[in-house]
């Protein structure tokens, strides 16, 4: 255990009948930090929010949040927003906030946290009649009604449309910037690599891998890629060839993705050299786009790998047998 750790799990195991939803999750969250769990359905997630919030016992390990078990925690110093919370429909929002605020000795006035949440005209509005977006971001106003030191926030913009979901980004990011310690969960990269000064990958109820998602991107994310748009045959390009300044490293790999063939590790002043080599084939394309390895890609492929290794009972990381499992053109040097 982290001494400094505001939020710690060591060697979690829960297991629901057959079914093993933790083993050996451990984690460490340090004050102010944004900790983004991501993992595939039924990695293990939200078993592990409940283990750390009280809501579940996990069978062995230790889980600490501000250095009590969950069940002994100063309920005024946390927030948890459940995946399926689910508050009465026939309440205004304002209402709504204001049960959550009863709870408390000293809480926040329920119409700025409403403001907070990007729904300041929207406190008359029975809970039933907002939209599914509007509903989830009430939810999460009510997690800070008590102002808490640390948040737990199991998919917190699922159903949120795009400006919504920037509205619940920078107030995640304000609370962060005021010290709030934050563990959310989400299937989105885009979110995990906007908010998250570290991002845990859970797999078969294990966090696989952690780190910023800038150390996560450079040791997983593979190369960069260059998605052209065409029906041709994979083997058309067996011939392409690193094009600018650097023969040496032999054929390029690439791979079909849906109706794209990708080719990896294509520097952008070479994508000119790519067309020309198009062109000259005679292969018809209907669009390119080039795009730098994201979290996404660190996702697929460590999710990917845990998979394999799942299946085949012990293949390691970092095994290059495991790429994406496609066929390549070439091998590079
Ligand atoms: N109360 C429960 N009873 C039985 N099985 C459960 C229970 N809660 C979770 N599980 C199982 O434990 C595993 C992990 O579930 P969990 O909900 O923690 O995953 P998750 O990573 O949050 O998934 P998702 O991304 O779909 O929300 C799954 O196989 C799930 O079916």
């Amino acid at each position: 255990m982290d001494a400094e750790a505001v939020v710690d799990a060591t060697d979690l195991e829960k297991t629901y009948d057959e079914t093993v939803a933790l083993s050996g999750a451990s984690l460490s969250v340090g004050g102010g930090e944004v900790f983004a769990l991501i993992g595939p359905n039924g990695a293990g997630k939200t078993t592990l929010v409940r283990a750390l919030t009280g809501t579940t016992t996990p069978d062995s390990g230790s889980a600490r949040v501000l250095g009590e078990t969950p069940s002994a925690i100063d309920r005024d110093r946390l927030g948890v927003l459940p995946q399926d919370f689910s508050p009465p429909d026939r309440l205004s929002a304002r209402e709504l906030l204001s049960y959550y605020a009863g709870l408390y000795d000293d809480p926040r006035d329920p119409d700025s946290v409403l403001a907070d949440v990007g729904l300041a005209d929207a406190g008359d509005t029975w809970y039933e009649d907002l939209s599914g977006g509007q509903q989830r971001r009430v939810c999460v106003g009510s997690t800070l009604v008590n102002d808490p030191d640390v948040l737990f926030l199991d998919e917190p913009t699922t159903g949120i449309d795009p400006a919504g979901r920037r509205t619940v980004w920078r107030l995640i990011e304000d609370l962060a910037a005021g010290g709030t310690t934050v563990v959310l969960t989400t299937h989105d990269m885009a979110e995990a690599e906007r908010l998250a000064d570290r991002v845990g990958l859970l797999a078969n109820g294990s966090v696989v891998a952690r780190g910023t998602p800038t150390d996560l991107v450079a040791e997983h994310g593979g190369s960069s890629r260059l998605t052209i748009e065409t029906t041709a045959e994979l083997d058309a390009f067996a011939d392409l060839a690193f094009p600018v300044d650097r023969p040496e490293q032999g054929r390029v790999r690439a791979r079909r993705s849906n109706d794209a063939v990708v080719v990896q590790e294509i520097e952008p002043a070479e994508i000119g050299a790519v067309v020309d080599f198009l062109e000259g084939h005679d292969l018809e394309y209907t669009g390119l786009s080039w795009a730098e390895p994201d979290l996404e890609d660190v996702y697929l492929t460590l999710a990917d790998e845990t998979e394999l290794e799942r299946t085949n009972h012990g293949t390691e990381f970092g095994d290059d047998s495991t790429d994406d499992g496609v066929a390549q053109t070439g091998e590079t040097a």
